[in-house]
Formats: C-alpha cells, structure tokens, sequence
C-alpha cells in the first residue's frame, strides 16, 4: 500500500521525532561498508552538540576510530560485534556497551550482521582525571527509582563522575508510568526507544512513540513521557554533563 506521504517524523527547531520509515543511510570513511543513518548532527534544528547515529554492519565489516578529540558510546542494538581496544578484545552481544575516550585507537567488526547506536561528542577537558574505556552490559546494571518512583527506573550505564562530559543510561516505565513532571533543562538529549511505547511530550506537542524511533531534544525543549501499552518500556538516552554552558561558546 502507497503511504501517501505520511509519517510520524517530524522536525522542529528544538526536538525531532525520527522514525525507522523516514531513516536513509549514507557511508562514513572510518565505518567501512556500514549503512549510517545519522540521526543527530550540529545541523539539526537550531542545532546540536553531539551527533547521534546508528551503524548497520554488514558481516564482514570493521569500523575505526572518529576524528580526533571525539568521544565514541557505542550500545548492540542486535547481533554480535568484536571490539578491540587497546590490546584488549570482547565479543560484545545485545545491550553491550563500549565507552571510548578521545583519541583512543580501536576497531569494531562484525562476521555477521549487527545493529549499532552510537553517541559521539567533542571532549571537552577539565583538567582534573580524564575518562578511560567502559565497557558493560545494560541488563547487569543496578536500576534506582527515578526520583523515587519504583515504577520509573534509571540505569546509569557510565560512571557518574565530573571527568566525564556526558552520560548515557536507559530510563524504564511500568506500563502507565510517567515523568513526574515536565522537565526544562539547558542540558540536550538523544533517545533510542529500545522497547515498548508511549507518549511523549516535546515542546507543545504530544507524539505517539515506539520500538525504534529515535528524539532528539534540543537545549531547553520542555520534554515528559508517559509509557503505554501493557509492557514494560524503555529508551536509551544520551545527555551532556558536568561542563559550564560557557565553555561551549568558545
Ligand atoms: N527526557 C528524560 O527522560 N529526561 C531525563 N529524565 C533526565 O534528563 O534526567
């Protein structure tokens, strides 16, 4: 059946709705042969600071490492990925993760097919310690009630610390669950909705969300969500930290 032209996606100057009907691939020289569907980029609405993107890997394939002074978070959305950093190699499955600080060399391949998100920022250095490699498994860590909610968890899947300039987590809704309030921040967010549905509210909006559609929330976009549905859902959400909005100007 034509689909006429309609889609849930939609762009605005301080959020995006990216749905899986509207993705389109491109290449990117240190991906190899992977399809990139870059969801994020400094030129998206009035502009972000982050890029976010998933990687489908053909088997086969081998990824290196972003620019130089880039941060690279990399979570198995599906299949089996290798990743060798620093004289260290993991076979890393679904919901696996990879942090890797700026500059540090690395290569990811895949034998066979594999679905990647990944986060990239510029570091932006402090001075005090800097951030080395993580790697762990979402499903292994700790959730704690998001502001004392039990039917709301928070995973924080990076450690919470003031070297770090972002952190990615997952936030997970009973089924009727919700924010507890709409939430105004200068702080910019990219979602990956990994499991279930809901509704979420971006700016005046109220937008159906599912399995697989990608939010990207610009700095001060008024943001709630509500999960629907009789299961359990589930994003993964990236999100800037621990710096002065003034060191981004420069
Ligand atoms: N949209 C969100 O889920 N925001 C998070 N609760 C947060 O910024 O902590």
């Amino acid at each position: 059946m034509k689909h006429l032209g309609f889609t849930r996606s939609r762009h605005l100057p301080d959020h995006a709705l990216i749905t899986p009907d509207t993705f389109v691939r491109t290449r990117m020289a240190e991906w190899g042969g992977a399809g990139i569907v870059l969801h994020v980029t400094p030129v998206i609405g009035s502009g972000a600071r982050f890029v976010q993107f998933t990687a489908e890997l053909p088997a086969g394939s081998r990824a290196t490492e972003p620019l130089n002074g880039v941060q690279r978070f990399v979570f198995v959305l599906e299949g089996r990925v290798t990743a060798s950093v620093g004289g260290e190699t993991r076979e890393l499955g679904e919901y696996d993760y990879l942090y890797l600080p700026a500059g540090t060399p690395h290569t990811l391949s895949s034998e066979d097919a594999a679905r990647v998100s990944v986060f990239e920022k510029p570091f932006q250095a402090t001075g005090d310690a800097t951030p080395a490699v993580c790697w762990g498994n979402e499903r292994q860590q700790a959730g704690t009630p998001f502001e004392g909610d039990e039917s709301v968890v928070a995973r924080k899947l990076l450690p919470d610390e003031p070297h770090f300039d972002f952190m990615v987590s997952t936030m997970s809704f009973a089924p009727g669950a919700s924010l507890p309030y709409t939430e105004v921040h200068y702080m910019e967010h990219g979602l990956h909705m990994l499991e279930g549905e809901g509704l979420y509210k971006l700016g005046e909006q109220y937008y159906p969300v599912q399995t697989g559609d990608v939010i990207w929330m610009g700095a001060h976009c008024p943001q709630w969500y509500a999960a629907l549905g009789k299961q359990w859902s589930k994003y993964l959400l990236y999100k800037d930290m621990n710096r002065h909005p003034l060191t981004y100007l420069g």
